[in-house]
């Protein structure tokens, strides 16, 4: 609960000198010593993590396109968990750097879809008023808080009475809302750690629809930890396979099949191929 409220009540602040980035580091610029592309969103350089005596991160670089969902998947503990906390400014790395078109974390947009949507929603407040909770941190007229909300309604269209607690709701319903309450704020980038697992096939197929949606509408940079290879390919539109630790970069598999992308999405040989070359990733680094 605790990363929850550090999420929920971060508003992005005016950059101020001392977080504003140094000369030079702006999207197709010289990042300190290294270059990075144009349409880069997020770039990680140098950034180690280790717990213990156990390193997971050494030294691991990375970069993020713009307006692009990337899956994560990998082996069991290889680190996704940890590597998306890092980004998202919830959890310390002990060294490296992680800039947002050059901004800090704190002057960044983020929303959070944690897998367990039971800690994540506040079971004292409506769903309605979990959805409109971030919004009391942001400067907004009243008008263009009730606008955001209807706007969102609408996208997912809702069919449930979101004037119900949590208490009263399904798991998926509960997950919708903690989704709504993560766009409520029209984040720059989304993280989502394995926001269906814990939901039945039904509920999954309607709140990855829904995603789809309104990424469609307005592509955010999306990171998502996904445990199952065809979700993770079917949303994608690149993999980014890790490897076991120190965890390295074992491939970045871009996947562009059209948007919206149905059942028969998984019949392509397009889907068929990028989901074998994964699989075939995965248990090379299984194996190691
Ligand atoms: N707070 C912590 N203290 C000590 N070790 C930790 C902590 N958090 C994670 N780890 C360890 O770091 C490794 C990576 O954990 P993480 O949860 O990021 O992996 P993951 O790839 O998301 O795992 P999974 O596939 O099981 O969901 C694991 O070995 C885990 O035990």
């Amino acid at each position: 609960m605790q990363a929850l409220n550090t999420l929920l009540q971060r508003q992005p602040q005016a950059a101020t000198d001392a977080v504003r980035p140094p000369r030079g580091q702006v999207a197709g610029m010289d990042l300190g010593h290294r270059w990075y592309a144009p349409g880069t969103h997020i770039t990680i350089r140098g950034l180690d993590k280790r717990f213990g005596a156990h390193t997971l991160y050494d030294n691991f670089d990375l970069d993020i396109p713009k307006g692009k969902l990337i899956s994560i998947f990998g082996p069991n503990g290889c680190g996704k968990s940890t590597l998306i906390n890092m980004i998202a400014g919830i959890l310390p790395y002990d060294r490296g750097q992680i800039l947002f078109d050059g901004k800090d974390v704190h002057d960044t947009r983020i929303g959070y879809v944690f897998q367990n949507y039971r800690e994540a929603v506040f079971p004292w407040m409506r769903a309605i008023d979990n959805i409109r909770y971030p919004l009391k941190y942001l400067k907004l007229s009243k008008g263009e808080k009730d606008a955001r909300i209807d706007k969102l309604v609408e996208s997912f269209d809702v069919k449930i009475d979101l004037n119900k607690y949590p208490y009263e709701m399904s798991g998926g319903q509960q997950q919708m809302v903690s989704i709504m309450r993560s766009l409520v704020v029209d984040p720059e980038v989304l993280f989502l750690d394995e926001p269906f697992s814990a939901l039945d096939y039904e509920m999954t197929q309607f709140l990855r629809d829904r995603l789809q949606k309104v990424f469609m509408e307005k592509p955010v940079t999306t990171i998502l930890v996904s445990h199952d290879l065809d979700e993770a390919v079917y949303l994608a539109d690149y993999v980014l396979l890790l490897s076991r630790n120190p965890t390295r970069v074992a491939d970045f598999v871009p996947f562009d099949a059209p948007r919206p992308r149905t059942a028969e999405t998984t019949l392509t040989p397009d889907f068929l191929r990028v989901k074998g070359h994964s699989l075939e990733i995965f248990q090379r680094e299984v194996r190691k």
